[in-house]
């Protein structure tokens, strides 16, 4: 049973106005959906039944994950399986007081299987909307590349996404990090740059400290996803304290993909300590065993964080979100209001 439940509705961490700045909109595929899906589009799982599913999420390192988060949106083909997926997503994270997500689209992964950006754009949207109207949950996307993939390939999604750019915040770069260095990616990013597109680059997850370095002296990013190999660079460490770089640390995702053995061992009271700007966000809660509220209550139990600590960690999140200021000024009075 998941913290959310056992805690009840009302409790601090539920009520804490959470902003999720890293999350992959395809990794919050559940089993469940993933089974409907299958059976609405006639795709065949690997699978024998749900639970066998979420058996298999028993993950080795990022490769390992990837490979099955690959496999489990075979089963999104048209526009509503995406409305689906993020209207399954958006319900859920409201409900654990989720009030703002961003969410990292991979059209890549969507156009080799012959799924247009049109259909993904159009589920994702209409879900975007019904969210907004509905659940008081605003949303932006980032348009992400895949970093294992050829750089002319990215370049063309940047392209391709012409129709549908004011839908996005900014452009990311994930899938499998070591020996895919972000510098790759500078001309995209750069592009991107003049299309008055953010930049946010996944970074020492995997990778080495270098890697930070390079997304943010080669891309230009405004915020690192995960970074947590920032540690072992005691001058990069005091770089990003200096520049206040925002961090999306994804604590269950890191033990699950085995960066760390076990949460006690996480960075992140270091990190802290060291002056980051740090935020905790899911990643892809359908694999990795928790949502928002499951990431902040676990962090909270294994390093005893303070309820202020807690309510830190939010703000330093909707400061750094991609959001119009009167949205930001409401979500500042709901923190305000936990008090
Ligand atoms: O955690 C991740 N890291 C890199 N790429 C990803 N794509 C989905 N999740 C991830
Ligand atoms: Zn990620």
């Amino acid at each position: 049973m998941s913290n959310n439940r056992q805690a009840g509705v009302d409790d601090f961490l539920t009520r804490l106005p959470k902003v999720e700045l890293h999350l992959h909109i395809e990794g919050t595929l559940e089993p469940e959906l993933m089974f409907a899906l299958a059976e609405r589009n006639g795709v065949e799982l690997p699978y024998a039944d749900v639970e066998a599913a979420r058996a298999a999420y028993d993950f080795s390192d990022l490769q390992s994950f990837l490979d099955l988060y690959f496999l489990g949106m075979s089963v999104l083909i048209t526009a509503r399986d995406f409305h689906d997926l993020a209207m399954d997503y958006f319900r859920r994270a409201a409900a654990e007081g989720v009030v703002h997500v961003e969410m990292h689209v991979d059209p890549q992964a969507h156009l080799a299987r012959g799924v247009s950006l049109d259909t993904v754009m159009q589920g994702l949207i209409s879900a975007s909307r019904v969210a907004r109207d509905e659940l008081d949950l605003s949303t932006a996307m980032i348009l992400a590349f895949l970093r294992d993939q050829p750089v002319e390939d990215a370049l063309k999604v940047l392209e391709q996404a012409g129709p549908w750019l004011e839908h996005f915040s900014a452009v990311g770069l994930d899938s499998a990090e070591q020996g895919n260095p972000p510098s790759l990616f500078r001309e995209v990013f750069a592009r991107a740059g003049q299309l008055g597109l953010a930049r946010v680059a996944h970074a020492g997850e995997e990778g080495p400290p270098s890697y930070i370095r390079e997304a943010l002296d080669e891309l230009d990013v405004c915020r690192i996803d995960h970074g947590v190999r920032a540690v072992e660079d005691v001058e990069l460490l005091e770089r990003l304290s200096d520049e206040g770089v925002v961090l999306t640390v994804c604590p269950l995702s890191n033990v699950r993909l085995k960066v760390v053995d076990h949460l006690e061992q996480h960075s992140l009271p270091r990190m802290i300590d060291a002056g980051l700007n740090i935020t905790l966000n899911s990643d892809d809660p359908a694999y990795f065993g928790g949502g928002m509220r499951d990431n902040f209550a676990a962090c909270q139990r294994a390093f005893g964080w303070s309820d202020e600590t807690m309510r830190w960690l939010a703000s330093n999140a909707i400061e750094a979100a991609f959001m119009d200021e009167s949205r930001r000024d409401a979500l500042r009075a709901r923190l305000a209001d936990t008090w």
